[in-house]
């Protein structure tokens, strides 16, 4: 037997037997379907292929309002996110038990388990939906105070009454692990009169979380706050990677353009709502402000759950050495140091993702399923981050040094910008329903030089 019963889930693995995220893979030629699209659940190291699963009848006790037929070889989770909200439930529930059942025919069947079961090494990932649309939202108010500081300005009105936000490009989004090619863009460099088309020199991340929608809203229709929960299919980490320089010079007066569009990077697994149904939540802080009562949301249920953000930034040291006339740049070969920046919680956060459906839809704007909904930059006051003040709490280099927060060298150098280089990872973990510690596997990338 490949896989045997119980799977062994290590301390650091985010992929516990109550978590099962949702995700699009492939694999090598030689295993199971190839390079073949199609949909599998994480389960410590592997990936659990659920068509195997379908065909081999282990829905068939499961109530649904239709058949699953081949949902799970589509090449996104749209087609399945389309089912009520019940039957995804449902799904999941099937699975979790199953996996925790040792008795199990995915356990005591060979051939069923060797091609149920692929070793998480040997896939790749892709995106997880085929996105319809994305807006990118402004909904931590300690990220939005320190911003808005940095250029002199006051907390807008507006952002106490709705989770303001502004129409992002799709085609900026891709899958965790893809390259972050420095962008170009017109901008001053210090002491020009004029800007220059020019790769940034200010390369930022953004703590996000995204959400997806599963149900489409019709146009016309308001969905309130209170109605979003089902429509929700799943949550991932977002990087809204940006270029300072770029959204300096381009915002005035309208919203970012260049600096935003040329990467938005999200984690490959989507973690289905139902995964942190027993995860804490705080009351969001909106409800305490005048706010329209189609964005109110009960005490308790709101989305805004305990899921702890950390960012880690991996860099090589350069050594440079002069001798006999020349300079000699040596990279080191030692691999690369990586250094904790910043720790942050979606619980901080003002507006919560059932809000900003409803605000979305508010004016009449239609939805689909497989849009895009991300939360804005997520920072945490500087109080909570008691455990290393190294860390910051802010969920950007933007807001960092706004904050004048000195963050630890890297690399043995300074840590301003991104660099070429630079590889930088957004981790979140939240606690699942058995108690133990899950996460959402990460979303990362390596600057790479710009294409000139
Ligand atoms: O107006 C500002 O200060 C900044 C706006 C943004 O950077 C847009 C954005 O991505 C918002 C966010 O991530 O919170
Ligand atoms: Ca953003
Ligand atoms: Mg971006």
């Amino acid at each position: 037997m490949g896989v045997s019963f119980p799977i062994d889930i290590a301390p650091d693995c985010p992929f516990g037997h109550h978590n099962i995220p949702f995700g699009i893979f492939s694999t090598a030629s030689d295993v199971g379907l190839g390079n073949q699209r199609r949909a599998g659940v994480a389960i410590g190291n592997f990936v659990l292929e659920l068509d195997v699963l379908a065909k081999h009848g282990f829905f068939e006790g499961t109530t649904l309002s239709r058949p699953l037929g081949d949902v799970f070889l589509s090449t996104d989770l749209n087609a399945f996110a389309t089912f009520p909200a019940a039957d995804r439930r449902a799904v999941r529930t099937t699975i979790v038990e199953n996996l925790t059942n040792g008795s199990s025919a995915l356990y005591k069947d060979d051939a069923l388990n060797t091609a149920a079961f692929v070793p998480l090494g040997k896939i790749q990932m892709h995106l997880p939906m085929t996105i319809t649309d994305y807006t990118d939202f402004f909904c931590s108010l300690v990220h939005a105070e320190n911003a808005l500081r940095l250029l002199s300005l006051p907390v807008p009105q507006a952002f106490y009454e709705y989770p303001m936000g502004y129409n992002g490009r799709i085609s900026s989004i891709a899958v965790s692990n893809t390259d972050v090619v420095r962008p170009r863009g017109f901008f001053r460099s210090p002491g020009t009169d004029h800007p220059i088309y020019q790769p940034t020199q200010q390369l930022d991340f953004e703590v996000e979380f995204g959400a997806f929608l599963a149900s489409p809203v019709e146009a016309g229709k308001n969905v309130t706050a209170r109605e979003a929960e089902d429509l929700i299919f799943g949550y991932v980490l977002l990087n809204d990677w940006s270029s300072r320089d770029i959204q300096k010079y381009e915002m005035h007066p309208f919203g970012p353009f260049h600096s935003k569009s040329f990467l938005t990077s999200i984690s490959a697994w989507v973690v289905m709502p139902e995964a942190m149904s027993n995860c804490p939540c705080r009351a969001p802080p909106s409800l305490s402000s005048q706010i329209s009562p189609t964005l109110e949301v009960d005490d308790a249920n709101h989305g805004l759950h305990d899921v702890q953000f950390s960012v880690k930034v991996s860099r090589k040291s350069v050594n440079l050495s002069l001798s006999d006339r020349t300079l000699t740049i040596e990279i080191s070969g030692k691999g690369a140091q990586d250094v904790d920046i910043v720790r942050s919680n979606l619980a901080d956060a003002f507006w919560s993702h059932y809000q900003m459906i409803a605000y979305q839809s508010s004016s009449g704007c239609g939805m689909s399923t497989g849009d895009l909904l991300g939360s804005g930059t997520l920072s945490s006051p500087p109080d909570k981050i008691q455990e290393d003040s190294k860390v910051a709490g802010n969920g950007c280099l933007a807001e960092i040094l706004a904050c004048k927060h000195i963050l630890p060298d890297v690399g043995g150098r300074p840590m301003q910008w991104l660099e070429d280089g630079d590889g930088l990872t957004i981790e979140g973990w939240f606690t699942a329903a058995d108690g133990t510690k899950a996460g959402f596997g990460g979303v990362t990338g390596l600057v790479v030089p710009a294409v000139l």
